[in-house]
């Protein structure tokens, strides 16, 4: 599996916040993008999500199979949202999405005991701790399968165990095969990664 980005523009309420940004990922790989605040990484984050649209440029994605016919189709996203309901359970939002979902993975017990939440699915999601409510987020990217994960500062409100623990699950999502795109103002404590840093304007370079 292999993403190519070619020469990648995008524009926010008719500015252009970057241009000429290209990487390749294969299986296996991460790319972690790096900047100051306002150079689009979250731009860029949501245009390969099929989220925002580019103004520029070409994102592939091999190989195209009827089970992911596009990059958006294979993409977890992880943004500064959750993406879970407040008055629903943990248990009962993580159940949806994979319903929702498809390409079930782990069960909703198993993806909550491995971000360290085990014992509270039962607790409504809005009464966790922000550091629960990202774990309880990161859960829903272990329910179902998908193989590229977007992740927008996926560490935001994780303690140091929380951090570790998340690296643990990076990495084996990696080991099987899965890619890792990452925003992030901090370093996730992944090895063998490529780094993407943006500019102001200057476009990106995917060393
Ligand atoms: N809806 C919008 N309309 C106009 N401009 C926007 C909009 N959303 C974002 N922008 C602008 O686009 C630029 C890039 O924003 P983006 O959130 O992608 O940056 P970032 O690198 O992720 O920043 P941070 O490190 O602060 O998270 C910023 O200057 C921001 O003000």
């Amino acid at each position: 599996m292999r993403i190519t980005a070619r020469d990648l523009g995008a524009d926010r309420g008719g500015e252009r916040i970057f241009s000429d940004i290209s990487f390749d990922v294969d299986d296996g790989g991460c790319l972690l993008v790096t900047g100051p605040n306002g150079s689009g990484k979250s731009t860029l984050l949501r245009a390969i999500g099929g989220l925002l649209p580019l103004t520029e440029g070409t994102i592939a994605f091999e190989p195209v199979s009827e089970t992911w016919p596009s990059v958006p189709a294979a993409c977890h996203y992880l943004g500064h949202h959750n993406g879970l309901k407040q008055t629903l359970s943990v248990e009962e939002n993580l159940h949806f999405w994979r319903d929702f979902s498809g390409e079930p993975r782990q069960s909703v017990e198993e993806a909550l005991d491995n971000v360290g939440l085990y014992g509270l699915g039962h607790l409504p999601f809005a009464v966790l701790s922000t550091g629960q409510r990202r774990r309880a987020a990161i859960a829903r990217l272990l329910v179902t399968w998908r193989p590229i994960w977007l992740l927008d500062e996926p560490t935001a409100g994780l303690d140091a165990r929380s951090e570790k623990r998340f690296a643990g699950l990076m990495e084996a999502h990696r080991a099987q095969g899965g890619i890792i795109i990452a925003a992030t103002h901090w370093p996730l404590g992944l090895v063998d990664v490529q780094d993407l840093v943006m500019g102001e304007l200057n476009g990106g370079v995917a060393a």
